[in-house]
Protein backbone atom coordinates (compact mmCIF):
# COMPACT_ATOMS: atom_id res chain seq x y z
CA UNK A 1 0.00 0.00 0.00
CA UNK A 2 2.76 2.39 1.20
CA UNK A 3 4.50 1.73 -2.27
CA UNK A 4 1.59 3.35 -4.35
CA UNK A 5 1.75 6.84 -1.83
CA UNK A 6 2.74 9.69 -4.34
CA UNK A 7 4.74 12.92 -2.92
CA UNK A 8 4.85 16.15 -4.28
CA UNK A 9 7.19 17.98 -1.73
CA UNK A 10 8.93 22.11 -2.04
CA UNK A 11 11.34 23.24 0.28
CA UNK A 12 13.01 26.27 0.39
CA UNK A 13 14.29 29.75 2.67
CA UNK A 14 11.72 32.21 3.20
CA UNK A 15 12.45 35.44 4.58
CA UNK A 16 16.15 36.02 3.06
CA UNK A 17 16.62 39.66 4.32
CA UNK A 18 19.14 41.04 1.99
CA UNK A 19 20.34 44.42 0.80
CA UNK A 20 22.45 45.69 -2.33
CA UNK A 21 24.44 48.93 -2.89
CA UNK A 22 25.67 50.13 -5.96
CA UNK A 23 27.70 53.05 -5.40
CA UNK A 24 27.80 55.24 -8.43
CA UNK A 25 29.63 58.74 -8.20
CA UNK A 26 26.88 61.56 -7.28
CA UNK A 27 27.46 62.69 -11.12
CA UNK A 28 26.21 59.13 -12.55
CA UNK A 29 23.12 59.77 -10.31
CA UNK A 30 24.39 58.35 -6.76
CA UNK A 31 23.90 55.58 -4.90
CA UNK A 32 21.61 53.06 -5.64
CA UNK A 33 20.35 50.97 -2.17
CA UNK A 34 17.29 47.93 -2.49
CA UNK A 35 16.46 45.83 0.45
CA UNK A 36 14.86 42.97 -0.51
CA UNK A 37 12.90 40.05 1.20
CA UNK A 38 13.39 37.12 -0.41
CA UNK A 39 11.88 33.77 -0.22
CA UNK A 40 13.37 30.69 -2.74
CA UNK A 41 11.18 27.42 -3.11
CA UNK A 42 12.23 24.66 -5.21
CA UNK A 43 10.59 21.67 -6.22
CA UNK A 44 13.19 18.83 -6.34
CA UNK A 45 13.59 15.27 -6.69
CA UNK A 46 14.80 14.13 -3.16
CA UNK A 47 12.02 11.31 -2.61
CA UNK A 48 14.28 9.40 -0.56
CA UNK A 49 14.72 12.45 1.93
CA UNK A 50 10.88 11.93 3.06
CA UNK A 51 10.61 8.32 3.22
CA UNK A 52 14.23 7.20 4.74
CA UNK A 53 17.53 9.03 6.37
CA UNK A 54 18.64 9.29 2.99
CA UNK A 55 19.97 13.03 2.61
CA UNK A 56 21.86 13.09 0.07
CA UNK A 57 20.07 14.74 -2.72
CA UNK A 58 18.39 17.75 -0.23
CA UNK A 59 19.66 21.12 -1.26
CA UNK A 60 20.08 22.30 2.37
CA UNK A 61 18.11 25.49 2.70
CA UNK A 62 20.57 27.46 4.35
CA UNK A 63 23.15 27.09 0.99
CA UNK A 64 19.51 28.35 -0.36
CA UNK A 65 19.84 31.73 1.77
CA UNK A 66 23.63 32.13 1.18
CA UNK A 67 23.23 31.99 -2.74
CA UNK A 68 20.75 34.88 -2.27
CA UNK A 69 24.19 36.50 -0.35
CA UNK A 70 26.53 34.98 -3.08
CA UNK A 71 24.43 36.04 -6.34
CA UNK A 72 23.48 40.04 -4.54
CA UNK A 73 27.84 39.91 -4.76
CA UNK A 74 28.32 39.26 -8.20
CA UNK A 75 25.23 41.25 -9.55
CA UNK A 76 28.15 44.29 -9.68
CA UNK A 77 25.64 46.45 -12.33
CA UNK A 78 22.18 47.39 -10.85
CA UNK A 79 19.27 44.99 -11.07
CA UNK A 80 15.64 45.31 -10.50
CA UNK A 81 13.77 42.68 -8.45
CA UNK A 82 12.64 40.50 -11.19
CA UNK A 83 16.03 40.20 -12.94
CA UNK A 84 17.71 39.27 -9.20
CA UNK A 85 14.70 37.00 -9.04
CA UNK A 86 14.98 35.32 -12.60
CA UNK A 87 18.91 34.79 -11.86
CA UNK A 88 18.26 32.55 -8.67
CA UNK A 89 15.51 30.68 -10.03
CA UNK A 90 18.08 30.19 -13.15
CA UNK A 91 21.02 29.20 -10.99
CA UNK A 92 18.84 26.48 -8.81
CA UNK A 93 16.95 24.94 -11.37
CA UNK A 94 20.37 24.61 -13.71
CA UNK A 95 23.54 23.89 -11.28
CA UNK A 96 21.33 20.87 -9.64
CA UNK A 97 20.30 18.03 -11.50
CA UNK A 98 16.78 17.38 -9.21
CA UNK A 99 15.69 21.18 -9.16
CA UNK A 100 12.95 21.07 -12.06
CA UNK A 101 11.59 24.29 -10.65
CA UNK A 102 11.94 27.16 -8.50
CA UNK A 103 9.89 29.98 -7.34
CA UNK A 104 11.39 33.13 -5.89
CA UNK A 105 9.31 36.28 -4.52
CA UNK A 106 10.69 39.20 -3.61
CA UNK A 107 9.23 42.26 -1.51
CA UNK A 108 11.00 45.30 -1.40
CA UNK A 109 11.36 47.74 1.34
CA UNK A 110 10.86 51.03 -0.28
CA UNK A 111 13.71 53.35 0.05
CA UNK A 112 13.57 56.21 -1.67
CA UNK A 113 15.94 58.62 -2.12
CA UNK A 114 15.79 61.90 -0.59
CA UNK A 115 15.34 65.25 -1.68
CA UNK A 116 17.32 68.27 -0.25
CA UNK A 117 16.84 71.92 -1.41
CA UNK A 118 14.85 70.75 -4.25
CA UNK A 119 18.14 68.44 -5.21
CA UNK A 120 18.11 64.24 -5.45
CA UNK A 121 20.26 63.04 -2.58
CA UNK A 122 23.57 61.42 -3.62
CA UNK A 123 23.10 58.89 -1.05
CA UNK A 124 20.31 59.90 1.40
CA UNK A 125 17.49 57.75 1.51
CA UNK A 126 14.21 57.81 3.33
CA UNK A 127 11.01 54.98 3.73
CA UNK A 128 7.94 55.04 1.44
CA UNK A 129 5.10 53.51 2.09
CA UNK A 130 3.65 51.21 -0.42
CA UNK A 131 5.83 47.95 -1.92
CA UNK A 132 7.08 46.42 -5.24
CA UNK A 133 6.05 42.95 -4.68
CA UNK A 134 7.29 40.07 -7.45
CA UNK A 135 7.26 36.06 -8.35
CA UNK A 136 8.79 34.39 -10.77
CA UNK A 137 8.57 30.84 -11.39
CA UNK A 138 11.70 29.13 -13.67
CA UNK A 139 11.28 25.79 -15.01
CA UNK A 140 14.56 23.46 -15.81
CA UNK A 141 13.82 24.14 -19.19
CA UNK A 142 14.18 27.88 -18.70
CA UNK A 143 10.31 28.81 -19.46
CA UNK A 144 9.26 31.18 -16.42
CA UNK A 145 6.12 33.52 -15.19
CA UNK A 146 6.99 36.50 -14.21
CA UNK A 147 4.18 38.10 -11.91
CA UNK A 148 5.08 41.44 -10.27
CA UNK A 149 2.95 43.35 -8.07
CA UNK A 150 2.41 46.30 -5.54
CA UNK A 151 1.24 46.20 -2.21
CA UNK A 152 -0.14 48.75 0.41
CA UNK A 153 -0.87 51.78 -1.92
CA UNK A 154 -3.54 53.58 -0.21
CA UNK A 155 -5.60 56.35 -1.46
CA UNK A 156 -8.59 58.48 -0.87
CA UNK A 157 -10.57 61.25 -2.32
CA UNK A 158 -13.31 63.26 -0.58
CA UNK A 159 -15.92 63.83 -3.10
CA UNK A 160 -16.55 62.57 -6.45
CA UNK A 161 -18.02 59.30 -5.43
CA UNK A 162 -21.04 57.60 -4.77
CA UNK A 163 -23.06 54.35 -4.84
CA UNK A 164 -26.35 54.17 -5.65
CA UNK A 165 -29.76 52.01 -7.35
CA UNK A 166 -27.75 48.87 -5.86
CA UNK A 167 -29.89 45.77 -4.75
CA UNK A 168 -33.01 47.07 -2.13
CA UNK A 169 -34.67 44.76 -0.17
CA UNK A 170 -35.14 44.27 3.61
CA UNK A 171 -31.86 43.46 4.41
CA UNK A 172 -30.86 46.90 3.63
CA UNK A 173 -29.90 50.03 5.08
CA UNK A 174 -27.62 51.97 3.13
CA UNK A 175 -28.42 55.00 1.45
CA UNK A 176 -28.39 55.89 -1.87
CA UNK A 177 -25.52 58.67 -2.66
CA UNK A 178 -23.64 60.49 -4.76
CA UNK A 179 -21.74 62.30 -2.28
CA UNK A 180 -19.15 59.94 -0.67
CA UNK A 181 -15.43 59.55 0.56
CA UNK A 182 -13.68 56.56 -0.89
CA UNK A 183 -10.59 54.90 0.30
CA UNK A 184 -8.77 51.82 -0.99
CA UNK A 185 -5.40 49.73 -0.13
CA UNK A 186 -4.90 48.39 -3.68
CA UNK A 187 -2.83 45.12 -3.98
CA UNK A 188 -2.23 45.50 -7.71
CA UNK A 189 -0.61 41.94 -9.52
CA UNK A 190 0.39 42.04 -13.44
CA UNK A 191 1.64 39.34 -15.52
CA UNK A 192 4.83 39.95 -17.96
CA UNK A 193 4.54 38.20 -21.39
CA UNK A 194 8.32 36.79 -21.20
CA UNK A 195 7.48 33.07 -21.03
CA UNK A 196 11.55 32.07 -21.52
CA UNK A 197 14.78 33.84 -19.98
CA UNK A 198 15.41 34.28 -23.33
CA UNK A 199 12.88 36.72 -23.75
CA UNK A 200 13.61 38.83 -21.28
CA UNK A 201 15.01 42.59 -21.94
CA UNK A 202 17.83 43.24 -21.73
CA UNK A 203 17.88 47.07 -20.97
CA UNK A 204 18.24 47.25 -17.21
CA UNK A 205 15.49 48.59 -14.52
CA UNK A 206 12.96 48.24 -17.69
CA UNK A 207 11.13 46.16 -14.68
CA UNK A 208 11.59 48.92 -11.98
CA UNK A 209 10.65 51.53 -14.39
CA UNK A 210 7.89 49.98 -15.34
CA UNK A 211 6.31 49.32 -11.63
CA UNK A 212 6.74 52.99 -11.15
CA UNK A 213 4.75 53.74 -14.96
CA UNK A 214 1.38 51.16 -13.57
CA UNK A 215 1.63 52.65 -10.01
CA UNK A 216 0.85 56.03 -11.49
CA UNK A 217 -1.05 54.77 -14.16
CA UNK A 218 -3.39 53.27 -11.24
CA UNK A 219 -3.76 56.09 -9.64
CA UNK A 220 -4.07 58.80 -11.97
CA UNK A 221 -7.23 56.69 -12.99
CA UNK A 222 -8.87 56.34 -9.64
CA UNK A 223 -8.36 60.41 -9.05
CA UNK A 224 -9.21 61.67 -12.72
CA UNK A 225 -7.74 65.03 -13.60
CA UNK A 226 -6.23 67.56 -10.77
CA UNK A 227 -9.03 70.14 -10.93
CA UNK A 228 -12.36 68.43 -11.39
CA UNK A 229 -11.48 64.82 -10.79
CA UNK A 230 -13.63 61.71 -12.12
CA UNK A 231 -16.87 60.60 -11.03
CA UNK A 232 -17.17 57.29 -9.22
CA UNK A 233 -19.95 55.26 -9.46
CA UNK A 234 -18.91 52.10 -7.41
CA UNK A 235 -15.77 50.69 -6.42
CA UNK A 236 -16.14 48.22 -8.93
CA UNK A 237 -16.12 50.20 -11.74
CA UNK A 238 -13.19 52.41 -10.71
CA UNK A 239 -11.11 49.14 -10.34
CA UNK A 240 -12.04 47.93 -13.93
CA UNK A 241 -11.67 51.18 -15.59
CA UNK A 242 -7.89 51.12 -13.58
CA UNK A 243 -7.02 48.03 -14.49
CA UNK A 244 -8.42 48.78 -18.47
CA UNK A 245 -5.68 51.82 -18.48
CA UNK A 246 -3.13 49.46 -17.30
CA UNK A 247 -3.45 47.19 -20.19
CA UNK A 248 -4.18 49.91 -22.80
CA UNK A 249 -0.82 51.63 -21.49
CA UNK A 250 1.30 48.62 -21.23
CA UNK A 251 1.23 46.29 -24.13
CA UNK A 252 3.98 43.74 -22.23
CA UNK A 253 1.32 43.32 -19.58
CA UNK A 254 -0.80 40.39 -20.35
CA UNK A 255 -3.36 40.62 -17.16
CA UNK A 256 -4.09 42.66 -13.79
CA UNK A 257 -5.46 41.18 -11.02
CA UNK A 258 -6.99 44.17 -7.94
CA UNK A 259 -7.95 43.95 -4.99
CA UNK A 260 -9.20 47.29 -3.48
CA UNK A 261 -10.87 47.04 -0.04
CA UNK A 262 -14.12 49.81 0.31
CA UNK A 263 -12.30 51.16 3.35
CA UNK A 264 -15.40 53.26 4.45
CA UNK A 265 -15.71 56.72 5.81
CA UNK A 266 -18.80 56.70 7.94
CA UNK A 267 -21.20 60.04 8.44
CA UNK A 268 -21.37 60.68 12.13
CA UNK A 269 -24.76 61.46 13.18
CA UNK A 270 -24.97 62.17 16.57
CA UNK A 271 -28.19 63.11 18.84
CA UNK A 272 -30.60 61.72 21.51
CA UNK A 273 -34.30 62.89 22.45
CA UNK A 274 -33.00 65.31 24.49
CA UNK A 275 -30.52 66.57 22.34
CA UNK A 276 -31.29 66.43 18.70
CA UNK A 277 -28.98 67.67 15.98
CA UNK A 278 -25.72 67.22 18.41
CA UNK A 279 -23.38 66.44 15.20
CA UNK A 280 -25.82 66.72 12.46
CA UNK A 281 -23.95 65.15 8.95
CA UNK A 282 -23.15 67.61 6.43
CA UNK A 283 -20.42 66.02 4.48
CA UNK A 284 -18.16 67.07 7.39
CA UNK A 285 -17.22 64.59 9.83
CA UNK A 286 -16.94 60.85 9.70
CA UNK A 287 -16.20 58.04 11.39
CA UNK A 288 -12.98 56.12 9.55
CA UNK A 289 -13.16 52.75 9.78
CA UNK A 290 -11.60 49.30 8.50
CA UNK A 291 -13.68 46.44 10.41
CA UNK A 292 -15.71 45.62 8.31
CA UNK A 293 -14.42 46.89 5.36
CA UNK A 294 -16.04 45.86 1.69
CA UNK A 295 -13.99 43.46 -0.78
CA UNK A 296 -14.02 44.03 -4.05
CA UNK A 297 -11.32 42.30 -6.34
CA UNK A 298 -11.09 41.23 -9.77
CA UNK A 299 -8.68 39.99 -12.16
CA UNK A 300 -9.02 41.71 -15.84
CA UNK A 301 -7.04 40.30 -18.98
CA UNK A 302 -7.13 40.76 -22.86
CA UNK A 303 -9.17 38.45 -24.45
CA UNK A 304 -7.62 35.42 -25.70
CA UNK A 305 -6.84 35.35 -29.24
CA UNK A 306 -8.78 32.61 -31.13
CA UNK A 307 -5.88 31.69 -33.50
O1 LIG B 1 -18.52 50.94 -4.30
C1 LIG B 1 -19.19 50.18 -3.58
N1 LIG B 1 -19.40 48.90 -3.97
C2 LIG B 1 -20.13 48.00 -3.24
O2 LIG B 1 -20.30 46.81 -3.63
C3 LIG B 1 -20.67 48.48 -2.02
N2 LIG B 1 -21.42 47.89 -1.06
C4 LIG B 1 -21.65 48.84 -0.10
O3 LIG B 1 -22.29 48.66 0.95
N3 LIG B 1 -21.04 50.02 -0.44
C5 LIG B 1 -20.44 49.81 -1.64
N4 LIG B 1 -19.70 50.64 -2.41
Amino acid sequence: MADRLELQGRHGKSRVRVSRVWRRPAAAGGHVIVEWNVAVSVVSDCLPSYTSDDNSTIVATDSIKNTVYVKAKECTEIVSMEEFAVILGRHFTSLYPQVSEATVTIAERPWERVVVDGKPHSHGFKLGVEKHVTEVIVKKSGNLLINSGIQGYSLLKTTQSGFEKFVRDRYTLLPDTRERIVATEVTAWWRYPFEHVSQIPSKSFCFTQRYQDVKKVLADTFFGPPDVGVYSPSVQNTLYLMAKEVLNRFPDIASVQLRMPNLHFIPVNLGNKENPGLVKFADDVYLPTDEPHGTIEAAVSRPKSKL
